[in-house]
């Protein structure tokens, strides 16, 4: 898979090239490219913003500079592409959308800041590819470039070969719906707290049994919302007995 991301602040990408990320683009599974936007500036003050139509605070990205950097940045390589803008007025970005996004080709990143991108950006090239406006939250952050790093993140995760273990993609939360219940590793005895005797009683139908229990507790008590949508069909008799 090939990321590209546009941006005026090209440093707050760096994370990408870290640890588990870092790896996945050494070894060729992921092909990141990060481009500043103002590489396609022609003014001296590099100016990417400017006020908004019909008054109002904050300024507006330019479409002019963001057409320019998106045609080349799009001309750069022949792969489909699906182009990605972090918004907080966009859709929720969830699991099931990683799972699609890690299905691409070629994800294209456009990074807002101030107020946003003009919409006329997204409006022309909605015409010739896939565009997606997304929030990670129902919170503002300054620009979508933390947003990017989230979104690249739950996505790289999920490509054959990046993370270590594959079963744990598989089993992560919210891959049956649920959130994941609590974790334990040594000592048994921690500060007084002992590990619950289930975990080290070798009794694999018990351990899967009390793991599901805290997970549909835990996901009754902080997700309800994520109880009711469950399909009709996913909990069993045992899990109605909680
Ligand atoms: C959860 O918040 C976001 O996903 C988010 C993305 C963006 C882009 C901004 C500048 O246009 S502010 C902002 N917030």
């Amino acid at each position: 898979m090939r990321i590209d991301v546009v941006t005026i602040f090209p440093g707050y990408l760096a994370p990408l090239r870290e640890a588990l990320l870092g790896r996945a683009v050494g070894t060729g599974l992921l092909d990141i490219a990060v481009h500043d936007l103002r590489d396609w500036t022609h003014d001296v003050h590099q100016a990417v913003d400017d006020a908004p139509y019909g008054g109002g605070p904050g300024m507006v990205m330019r479409p002019h500079v963001w057409g320019e950097a998106l045609d080349d940045v799009l001309a750069a390589d022949p792969r489909p592409a699906r182009l990605v803008v972090p918004t907080p007025a966009g859709r929720p970005f969830t699991q099931a959308a990683a799972h699609a996004y890690a299905a691409q080709e070629r994800l294209v990143f456009a990074c807002g800041r101030y107020e946003g991108i003009d919409q006329r950006v997204v409006d022309h090239y909605a015409a010739s590819m896939p565009v997606d406006e997304i929030s990670i939250g129902d919170y503002v952050l300054v620009g979508g470039e933390v947003a990017v790093l989230v979104v690249v993140e739950a996505v790289a995760r999920l490509l054959p070969g990046v993370l270590g273990n594959p079963r744990s993609a598989a089993e992560d939360s919210f891959s049956d719906g649920l959130l994941e219940g609590p974790a334990y590793t040594r000592p048994e005895v921690w500060r007084g707290h002992a590990v619950p005797e289930v975990l080290r009683s070798g009794n694999h139908g018990a351990i899967a049994r009390w793991r599901r229990d805290r997970a549909l507790e835990r996901t009754a008590e902080r997700r309800p919302d994520l109880i009711a949508a469950l399909p009709p069909d996913a909990l069993d008799e045992a899990d109605r007995a909680l």
